[in-house]
């Protein structure tokens, strides 16, 4: 029997083509796989993290950017305790666009949810959005900012430990109430440590800024 302390809910919104699949599966997996397709609808990994001597099961969502699926990706908004808003450092159409995803987060999401703003891809050279643009935004919206590549696993680790110690910590402060409580009662015997959600799956990419950062090809992902 898999054994754990908090089961924490994270998911990952933003535009399509900014990274939210290569963040997830270089967390998850420790890969960057070539040739991402976009997300249809959304897929979900887990990983067990030991912080601070707890085990702690990270369920991670990955919604897709696209438009289209707007209506599904919402309602997974509502149970997440933690949301990552990623946009890609080199496009700054996916940075403009961060206030409407701020609008999806207040209208879906807990008002209580924490908010991390992600700027992907530090390791691509046009950088358009500099650091310290990404931070005064996050300032200005309470949310924590970190920049990262999922291609050279730069900040991944980071960003979801400093999640799941933040959620501890929130948790632990609030013992015996809702969150800690919530956490607790989610406790259960599941499968594998790392598994991958079945209900969606990779295909055709529609990519920001019009093209494909790094020559990704509509190779399917079964998922
Ligand atoms: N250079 C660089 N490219 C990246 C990085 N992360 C992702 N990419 C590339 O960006 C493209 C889109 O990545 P995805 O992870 O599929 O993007 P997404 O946000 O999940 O897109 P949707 O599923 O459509 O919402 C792919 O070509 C990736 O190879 C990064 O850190 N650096």
């Amino acid at each position: 029997m898999e054994d754990y302390k908090f089961l924490f809910k994270i998911v990952l919104v933003g535009n399509a083509g900014v990274g939210k699949t290569c963040l997830v599966r270089r967390f998850t997996q420790g890969l960057f796989p070539p040739g991402q397709g976009a997300t249809i609808g959304v897929d979900f990994m887990i990983k067990t993290v030991e912080v601070e001597g707890e085990k702690i099961k990270l369920q991670i969502w990955d919604t897709a950017g696209q438009e289209r699926f707007r209506s599904i990706t919402q309602s997974y908004y509502r149970s997440a305790h933690a949301l990552i808003l990623v946009y890609d450092i080199s496009c700054q159409p996916t940075f403009d666009c961060l206030p409407d995803w701020l609008r999806e987060i207040q209208e879906y999401a807990n008002s209580k949810v924490l908010k991390i703003l992600v700027g992907n891809k530090t390791d691509r050279d046009d950088r358009e959005i500099p650091t310290q643009i990404g931070e005064e935004f996050a300032k200005q919206h309470d949310m924590y900012f970190l920049e990262t590549s999922a291609k050279e696993a730069e900040n991944v680790e980071r960003l979801f430990y400093e999640i799941a110690a933040e959620l501890i910590g929130q948790a632990r402060s609030k013992d015996g109430s809702s969150s800690a409580a919530a956490a607790a009662a989610q406790r259960q015997s599941e499968g594998s440590s790392i598994g991958l959600g079945s209900f969606s799956a990779k295909a055709a990419q529609s990519n920001c800024c019009g093209g494909l950062a790094s020559g990704g090809s509509n190779s399917s992902q079964g998922g």
